[in-house]
């Protein structure tokens, strides 16, 4: 068997179509959506997904800021930047970009976020709404990554109702809270949650109709572990330096040899990564959406 691809390149060209078509709604009602990246320090894969983000943001029409601090900045300077974003009439949501450089307090920071900014879903307010199931008539934001999951496998046609998923990891951008939108009614997987102490790993990957990879240990997951015809979803990005051209090489949690074996799977790069960056954008309209009504 060769598994078909979740295409994240292609499904994110259609969502990015819609996003196009409710921005220009809003614009017609002299509301223009804005995004505020907030970058601390100078990672270069971070730098990347920032420079990402702003593109995307001019494709369909989003106003986008960008604010860098040094990686010398304290807890105060970084609180100071995000009241500063709370407080600005043109940013409709930002970003807090993950991982902040060692002795700055993430949770902290996430905290200080004005929940009706949160492009991340990420502040314990919008994860709480997600815990207590409240939906109202536009979302409150939803953690990008875990929704990138969902419409990727969803907009792909794979069954999710009665499936059983396994989800690998327990980060806070994907593992923590991809099981509540795998169990939400209408949605109705059922969902065990596992991570690098789990023993016997394998086994309960053997029994999943899907399998959602997100530890960043590369090609932690094996051909020989997949049910035949399960979905897999590949979050993980590991870079490994490829000295020849300068370049490095993405390696993703799953082996390539599931490929084989699976009936659907995501690729790294090209799979879940472009569509967390869409669901970014969606989170930043509906803000702009919610506003008015
Ligand atoms: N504030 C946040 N920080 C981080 C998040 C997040 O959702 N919010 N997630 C990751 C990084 N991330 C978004 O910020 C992200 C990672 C990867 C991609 C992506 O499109 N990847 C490409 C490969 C691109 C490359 O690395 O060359 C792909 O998979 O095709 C988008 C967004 C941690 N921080």
């Amino acid at each position: 068997m060769t598994a078909q691809r979740l295409d994240g390149v292609a499904t994110a060209a259609t969502v990015k179509a819609e996003l196009r078509a409710r921005v220009d709604a809003l614009r017609g009602v002299g509301v223009t959506p804005g995004l505020a990246t907030l970058m601390v320090g100078d990672d270069p894969a971070s730098r990347s997904y920032v420079s990402g983000k702003h593109r995307d943001c001019d494709e369909v029409g989003i106003a986008s800021v960008r604010v860098e601090l040094p990686a010398s900045a304290t807890n105060a300077d970084v609180h100071a930047a995000i009241r500063d974003l709370n407080a600005a009439r043109e940013v409709t949501g930002f970003i807090v970009q993950l991982p902040l450089p060692a002795g700055l307090d993430e949770q902290a920071m996430l905290e200080a976020i004005d929940p009706a900014k949160d492009a991340d879903g990420l502040h314990p307010t919008n994860l709480g709404r997600l815990v207590l199931g409240v939906q109202g008539p536009i979302d409150a934001p939803l953690p990008c990554t875990p929704t990138a999951c969902v419409q990727l496998l969803a907009r792909h046609g794979v069954p999710l109702a009665g499936a059983e998923v396994c989800v690998i990891g327990r980060g806070l951008t994907v593992g923590r809270s991809i099981g509540l939108l795998l169990t939400r009614r209408g949605v109705d997987a059922t969902v065990t949650l596992t991570h690098s102490r789990t023993p016997d790993l394998a086994e309960h990957v053997r029994t999943a109709d899907v399998v959602v990879a997100a530890v960043g240990r590369p090609h932690l997951v094996q051909p020989e572990w997949i049910k035949p015809g399960a979905a897999v979803l590949d979050v993980g990005i590991t870079r490994e330096r490829v000295l020849d051209n300068g370049k490095a090489r993405l390696l993703g949690d799953v082996h390539p040899g599931v490929a084989d074996v699976a009936g659907w799977l995501s690729p790294v790069p090209g799979g879940v990564g472009p569509m967390t960056r869409v669901m970014l954008l969606d989170n930043v309209v509906s803000a702009a959406e919610r506003a008015l009504l």
